[in-house]
């Protein structure tokens, strides 16, 4: 019999399909005495749905500025594609990181087609005189602008209103159009912040639809979400934040069984939580000092000070 061969091991540094497009490491973010973000790591590979998720103020929201320059973390760094990103938003953009908001910030007075181009604006080379001028590599890009962001809208089912108003589209239109306007500047990793919040459940549906065939397209996806049902259908894999630390990453599956996640939601203690150490330690002062405080007191000696 015949062994068969084994593969050599890698003699460079290359890339590889399979490196992840973010890592995160040790990203803490403080604000005066309050830390949002402790310590997180987190990795997304090519064509990943990573759903990131945790009560109300565990810091998800502050992780995805820090990861998209919007804060300068206090600590550790954000790679993408094996590169460090210098904290920029444009320049985090511009390497191939886009994102919605939380809160819906579309240019409400420009139409649907409008806010799409805005969006491209990291992928065209012309300068501000080129634009004035109208001269031809302007009006070449422009066109090559309106073709893909054409494509984009009929991709989420928008061609048809290319022309109206975005403060006159309904409230799911308008959660669509925010995405269509991030996959405007080409990304590699696309960042959602709460994309169903406010939705219907067919709307909630449709937005999933939309995950998927975002990734099939070969974009990877890092989503902050409070529809449990939707993230659990949908990630590949799961981190759950509480209280600015990553308590546990896993299949959904994992997740969902993972005591400490319910408790977390729950509101309460368990083994292991953020802050338990601090805690234990402050209890044992107390029991230490309580105990000094009840132990009869040694001739020639005050309270507090060694005999
Ligand atoms: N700019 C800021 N200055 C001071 N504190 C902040 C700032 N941004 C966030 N925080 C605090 O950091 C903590 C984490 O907030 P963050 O918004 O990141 O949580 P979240 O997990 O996104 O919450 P939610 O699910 O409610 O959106 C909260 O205590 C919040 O008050």
């Amino acid at each position: 019999m015949t062994t068969p061969p084994t593969l050599a091991p890698a003699t460079d540094n290359a890339p590889t399909d399979n490196d992840p497009v973010l890592r995160a490491d040790g990203v803490t973010m403080r604000f005066g005495g309050l830390t949002a973000v402790r310590g997180v790591d987190l990795t997304v590979h090519p064509r990943e749905i990573v759903g990131l998720i945790g009560p109300n103020g565990a810091g998800k929201t502050t992780f995805f500025n820090c990861l998209t320059g919007l804060y300068i973390p206090t600590e550790g760094t954000v790679s993408y594609k094996g590169t460090v990103l210098p904290p920029k938003p444009h320049l985090v953009t511009k390497a191939g990181i886009a994102r919605t908001f939380q809160n819906i910030r579309l240019f409400a007075n420009m139409t649907v087609l409008e806010n799409v181009l805005v969006g491209r604006h990291t992928r065209t080379k012309e300068g501000l005189w080129s634009a004035l001028l109208r001269s031809p590599g302007f009006k070449k890009a422009e066109r090559t602008s309106e073709e893909r962001a054409t494509e984009l809208l009929e991709f989420i089912g928008l061609a048809h209103k290319r022309d109206h108003l975005a403060r006159n589209l309904p409230y799911g239109e308008q959660r669509k159009l925010e995405i269509a306007r991030a996959l405007a500047s080409e990304p590699g990793l696309l960042l959602l912040d709460e994309p169903t919040a406010g939705m219907n459940p067919q709307e909630t549906r449709a937005t999933e639809e939309l995950v998927l065939a975002i990734r099939d397209k070969g974009i990877a996806v890092l989503v902050i979400e409070h529809d449990m049902r939707f993230i659990f259908n949908l990630c590949d894999r799961v981190a759950v934040l509480v209280q600015g630390e990553k308590l546990v990453e896993g299949t959904s599956d994992t997740v969902q069984a993972d005591e400490r996640v319910v408790a977390a939601y729950l509101g309460e203690p368990f083994e292991g939580a953020p802050g338990e150490a601090e805690a234990a330690e402050v209890a044992a002062a107390e029991a230490a000092a309580d105990t000094a405080a009840d132990a009869p007191s040694t001739p020639g000696t005050t309270k507090g000070e060694a005999p």
